[in-house]
């Protein structure tokens, strides 16, 4: 007997995933749902899956997982976007509501028109200096230090937002071969999980450019904890203020590292794009 599952389309800024409500559709092997349907020529297309769940600490839960089949601690474009998919649906009618994720409990912050939600603001916590592994295997933080991959050489700066980034500023983001240097620094011994990995151009106090080689999905039209990580080394590194506009390929995000409480807000859009329906 064929298993029929709907699925809804929906991106945050470009970063777009296959959400599948589990309150109502069984997923048996997430990993390989979520690289066969992935598939831009033979599946749906997607950054990869969002699992939508119940929880018992939380309004409601989310599992991601990226494009190969790997699963993340965390992914600020998708908390947005579950937050309008469990409002428009009827799932809840709070405009303030929690998400469990594997990195902790999320607070989401609703902004509702006429039923609809247009913007979301996520409090995604207190990021961390994401610590590197070196060669003898002992830790260290990276601020803004010389880390290589190939023949390129950057200045880096790791930063946790309960998934690792790698961000590396530059004068010239749109001059970076992100697909060939992309993959070399998403590998770096440094990070034996991985790493996403930001390249970031300063364009004022207020506002920065960057663009994104995610672990596990490759060049994405944004990122959500990364456009976080990016604000966060900006500020460590003294380049921008503390609320900033990060422009990524799909779109800004606006994020603001609170002084008093060093909680990161994210604030941005959510849009769904299609529902469909898939045989397992
Ligand atoms: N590729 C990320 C997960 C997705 C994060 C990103 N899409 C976001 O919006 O935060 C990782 O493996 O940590």
């Amino acid at each position: 007997m064929t298993n029929r599952v709907k699925f809804t389309k929906m991106h945050g800024a470009g970063n777009d995933y296959i959400y599948v409500n589990t309150l109502k559709y069984t997923i048996e092997d997430p990993e390989s749902f979520a690289k066969k349907w992935s598939c831009y020529r033979t599946g749906i297309g997607s950054d990869g899956l969002v699992l939508i769940g119940s929880s018992s600490v939380a309004d409601f839960s989310m599992r991601i997982f990226n494009a190969d089949g790997s699963e993340a601690m965390m992914c600020g474009n998708a908390s947005r976007c579950i937050g309008k998919y469990v409002f428009e649906e009827g799932l809840t009618k709070k405009t303030v509501l929690t998400l469990e994720t594997l990195s902790g409990i999320k607070e989401l912050f609703l902004s509702v028109q006429d039923g609809i939600v247009t913007e979301v603001t996520v409090d995604m916590g207190n990021p961390k200096l994401e610590e590197v592994t070196l060669a003898d295997g002992s830790k260290d933080i990276l601020v803004y230090q010389a880390v290589s991959a190939g023949n390129y050489t950057f200045k880096g700066t790791a930063v946790s937002m309960g998934n690792p980034h790698l961000v590396i500023f530059v004068d010239a983001v749109e001059e970076i071969d992100l697909a060939k240097i992309g993959p070399l620094f998403e590998y770096h011994p440094y990070f034996p999980q991985r790493v996403n990995v930001e390249f970031a151009q300063i364009i004022s106090k207020k506002e920065v450019r960057m663009r994104v080689w995610e672990r596990g999905s490759g060049i994405t039209s944004a990122c959500g904890t990364g456009a976080c990580a990016t604000a966060v080394a900006a500020v460590i590194n003294q380049k921008t203020d503390r609320e900033v506009k990060i422009v990524m390929d799909g779109g800004p995000l606006t994020i603001k590292w609170d002084s008093a409480t060093q909680k990161v807000f994210m604030t941005g859009d959510a849009v769904k794009v299609y529902e469909g329906e898939l045989s397992l």
